[in-house]
Formats: C-alpha cells, structure tokens, sequence
C-alpha cells in the first residue's frame, strides 16, 4: 500500500517508519525543513531506541522517503496518515490548529481518492471536523473517508510498542475503510478492536487518563506511606500482585510528566465541560499530580533550608529514562526552583542535556558525568530512573561535601544506600539517615 505521512514527531516518524518495516512504501511529510534535511540522510531528530536503524534499513530499500512538499508527498497514496502535534491551549484545551492545516493540506493538493487516519490525539468530534474540512476544500470529484486509529506508544520504547502493543484501535463509518486500516495493520500482529470514531477518539482519553490516575493515586498512598512509616514499594508490589489491580503504573514518584498525560488529562476535563460534565475525579489526579512535582524541593528545603550559593546536583532531565524528550519534565520546575532559591545547579543527563540547554534557565550548568556533577556537590536531586543512575556505584557519593541523596524516582534500596552511609531521602519510604562523613577528595 502507498502511505503518506503527515507530521514526522515522536508519533509520525515512529508510525512511517514502522510502516514501511513490515512492507508499505512511505512517504514522511513535514514543515520543518531541518528535520526533513536530516531525515533525508537518514539522522533521526529524536532519540528513540531502535528507530535510526529501522529507518536506513527502510530507506535503503527503497520503501521509505521524507519531504517538505505536501504535492509531492501526497502524490498517488491511498492512505494518508494526521500525525501533527495537539498541543495545550492556555485553558487546557487541545490546540487543533495543526490538524485543521494538515486537514487543510490535504484537500488542497490530493488528486486521488483517499483515506485519511487520524493518529493524532484529538477530542470527540475531531474526525467529524476533519472530514467537512477536507471535503468542503477538495476537488468535487474525488471521495474521501476519516478513520480514528489513535496512538498508544510510549516514548523510549515506541519502535517495540508498535509491534508489541496491547492493541491498535480503528474507528470508523464504513467497513470497506475500517477493513483496508486493518489490513494495512494486520502484519504488526497486534490485536485490532474495531469501533466507531467517536469511542476511539474517546478511548484515547480514557486510557490516558486512566494511567495518569493509577499515577496519582499511588503517588498520595506514598505520601500517607510516609507519615504513618510503609514502605510504598512494598505497598505497590502488594497491590499490583491482585491482578484487577495490575502491577504496571504504581511507580510511585515527582509525578508524571511527558508530552501526553499532562495536556491530555487538562484536555479531557474540557472536552467534558464543554458537554457541562465536570470531571471532579480527574481535576483531582491532575491537582494531585501538581503538587507532586513540587515534593522534592520540600524534601530538599527540610534537609537544606538556605540554598543561597550552595551546588546541588539535579541527576536526570528528560520525563522518563531512554528519551530526549523534555516536554513538561519534573527538572524544568525543579531546577527553577533551586535557582530562584539561588542554588548552584550542576545537571547531568545521559541523552536529554541538549534538549534541556535550550528549555532550562540559562543559569543552570552542565556536567559529562555523574561523577562530575556529584562531587562536591552539598546534595544530589535524582529527577529521571534512567540505569545509569540506577547503576551507580554508591560509593562515588561520598565525593560529595555531604552525601546527601534527595530521590524522586526510588531508584535505590534503603539497605545499599545506609550501607554506603548515604542520607537519603525517597518518595514513600522511611529515610535512611546514617550519615559519615565525606571522604577526602
Ligand atoms: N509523543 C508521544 O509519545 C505520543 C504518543 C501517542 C500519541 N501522541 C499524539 O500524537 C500527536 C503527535 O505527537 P508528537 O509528540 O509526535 O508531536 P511532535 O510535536 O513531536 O511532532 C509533530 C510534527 O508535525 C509537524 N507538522 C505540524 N504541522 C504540519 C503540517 N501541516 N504538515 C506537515 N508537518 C506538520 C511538526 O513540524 C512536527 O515535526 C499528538 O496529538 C500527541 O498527543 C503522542
Ligand atoms: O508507574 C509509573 C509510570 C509512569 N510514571 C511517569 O508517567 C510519565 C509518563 O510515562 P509513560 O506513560 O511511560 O510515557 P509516555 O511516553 O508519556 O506514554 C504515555 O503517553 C503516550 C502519549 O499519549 C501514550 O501513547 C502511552 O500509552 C502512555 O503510556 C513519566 O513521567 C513517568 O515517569 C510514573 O510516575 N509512575
């Protein structure tokens, strides 16, 4: 099948490429001509494991291409793919303006009869917009059909998502273009739920926020943990092992972050205003999750009460471990705190430190390793779970002024880290308070 692509983020790249992975000739369409530029060499603008391999091999075959003419990239497909950004509007609400430009690109410049899948997360109801949009804007003798086929990858592991889902949900009106998004589909070997466009819009939504509820949820049963003296890592294992529960999402921690949870739980809460619901539950996970990101720096201030001056090492920057992606990460509050309360800042990150030079305060600086950024440092913030940290050697923070360890990701167990004589302050679990002193350096 010939497939066009538009929008080559996180979602976009991911779907093009896997596409053509299991035998369909793509073509990625984007605005942005330096990502274009570099795609057409075969560099991936994101960090995601696996995807810059995936994508030469499929280029070299001959099955994948990238371009920023819309004329050109639409040419003889038979299924277009929406892929672009829905971004926070100032009210919570999804910004559709880039899908109404893609519906809008479409239209003016298809010359063939098309199906148009909507990857991108947009409210009930969009899919109904993008369809009068296309239609009333396309040539009059051409037809046109809308599928929801909403995306439920995670980035870090998206290449594996797509071939490992739980799921790949299709709405649609009519069977003939729900049956050609199944086939197109069918070589993933993923179950397929076959639906109307309003419940798949909706099931996005639902999902998402159903995740960011665990989240949540777990997050203030660590905080209970905490003045009554549970240990929330045990609390979660033993939870999880009732499987209505489920053991995923009960990681307890500074909140979620990411470029999903966060604009998509304030956009569901819209969506249900505007038909005059009003979501009380998920108001609540997403208050809840506020104030969890600001944890930390209570913790910190508790320990430290003036930072003026002193060098605190923030370990960690992107939302979640294997991505780049800063989008709403926990380190953007949390170093702007420090720095408003005149802290040092020394930042390490293994992928995401390009990213973040150009999103955090400008005072922060930047270390090449753990090492650097620990010593002498008079407390380390872990802000990400990526295993680098996890696999530190424990020793390495007694290079610091005062081994003092403030970690919103759990990454260590309270026996290693006293053993190490490590103050150290988790999320949900007694402090381990054994503290030496610092070696020498
Ligand atoms: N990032 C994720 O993990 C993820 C997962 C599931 C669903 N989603 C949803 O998928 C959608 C895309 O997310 P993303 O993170 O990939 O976005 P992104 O912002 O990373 O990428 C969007 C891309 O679309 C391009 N673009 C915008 N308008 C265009 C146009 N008219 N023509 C061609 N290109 C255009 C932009 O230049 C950009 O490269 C969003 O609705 C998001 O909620 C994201
Ligand atoms: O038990 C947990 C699990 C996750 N998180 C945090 O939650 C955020 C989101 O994590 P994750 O869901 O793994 O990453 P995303 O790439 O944002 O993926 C989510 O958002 C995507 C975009 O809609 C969906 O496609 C995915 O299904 C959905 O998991 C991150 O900050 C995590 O640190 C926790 O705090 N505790």
């Amino acid at each position: 099948m010939k497939i066009s692509v538009i929008g080559t983020g996180y979602v976009g790249l991911v779907t093009g490429v896997s596409l053509s992975e299991i035998g369909h000739h793509v073509t990625c369409i984007d605005v942005n001509q330096d990502k274009v530029a570099k795609m057409q060499q075969g560099i991936s603008p994101i960090y995601e494991p696996g995807l810059s391999e995936m994508m030469t091999k499929n280029i070299n075959e001959n099955r994948l291409s990238f371009t920023t003419d819309h004329r050109q990239g639409l040419k003889h497909s038979d299924v277009i793919y929406i892929a672009v950004g829905t971004p926070e509007n100032h009210d919570g609400s999804a910004d559709m303006s880039y899908v109404i430009q893609a519906a809008r690109d479409i239209a003016e410049n298809i010359q063939q009869n098309v199906i148009v899948v909507t990857k991108s997360t947009v409210p009930v109801g969009t899919n109904d917009m993008i369809k009068q949009t296309i239609q009333s804007h396309m040539a009059a003798n051409l037809q046109m059909e809308v599928v929801s086929n909403p995306e439920f990858l995670k980035e870090g592991s998206a290449i594996h998502d797509s071939f490992h889902g739980d799921r790949i949900v299709i709405g649609a009106e009519s069977e003939y273009a729900s049956n050609v998004i199944e086939q197109i589909n069918q070589p993933f070997g993923v179950p397929i739920f076959k639906t109307d466009i309003k419940s798949a819009e909706m099931i996005k939504y639902a999902s998402n926020a159903f995740l960011a509820t665990k989240i949540s949820f777990i997050n203030e049963i660590s905080n209970i943990c905490e003045l009554l003296g549970a240990n929330i890592e045990n609390v979660s294992t033993g939870m999880g092992l009732d499987q209505r529960i489920g053991s995923q999402f009960l990681k307890a921690g500074i909140g979620y972050g990411g470029s999903c949870f966060p604009k998509d739980t304030k956009a569901l809460i819209q969506i249900a205003g505007n038909v005059e619901y009003e979501f009380e539950l998920l108001k609540g996970v997403v208050n809840v999750n506020k104030k969890q990101q600001g944890i930390l720096i209570g913790k910190l201030n508790d320990c430290l009460p003036i930072l003026t001056g002193k060098r605190i090492a923030v370990l960690g920057l992107a939302f979640k471990p294997n991505t780049d992606d800063m989008r709403e990460s926990a380190s953007i509050r949390v170093t702007e705190e420090l720095i408003k309360q005149g802290a040092h800042v020394i930042a390490y990150d293994p992928i995401a430190m390009g990213n973040a030079k150009s999103i955090l305060n400008p005072l922060v600086e930047y270390a090449d390793s753990i090492e650097e950024a620990i010593a002498d440092s008079e407390a380390a913030l872990i802000l990400t779970d990526w295993d680098e940290i996890k696999n530190i050697e424990l020793a390495l923070f007694k290079t610091m002024k005062k081994p003092l360890v403030i970690d919103g990701r759990n990454c260590f167990s309270l026996e290693a880290v006293e053993s190490n004589g490590i103050e150290y302050h988790s999320i949900g679990r007694p402090v381990a308070t054994k503290v030496i002193e610092a070696a020498p350096i």
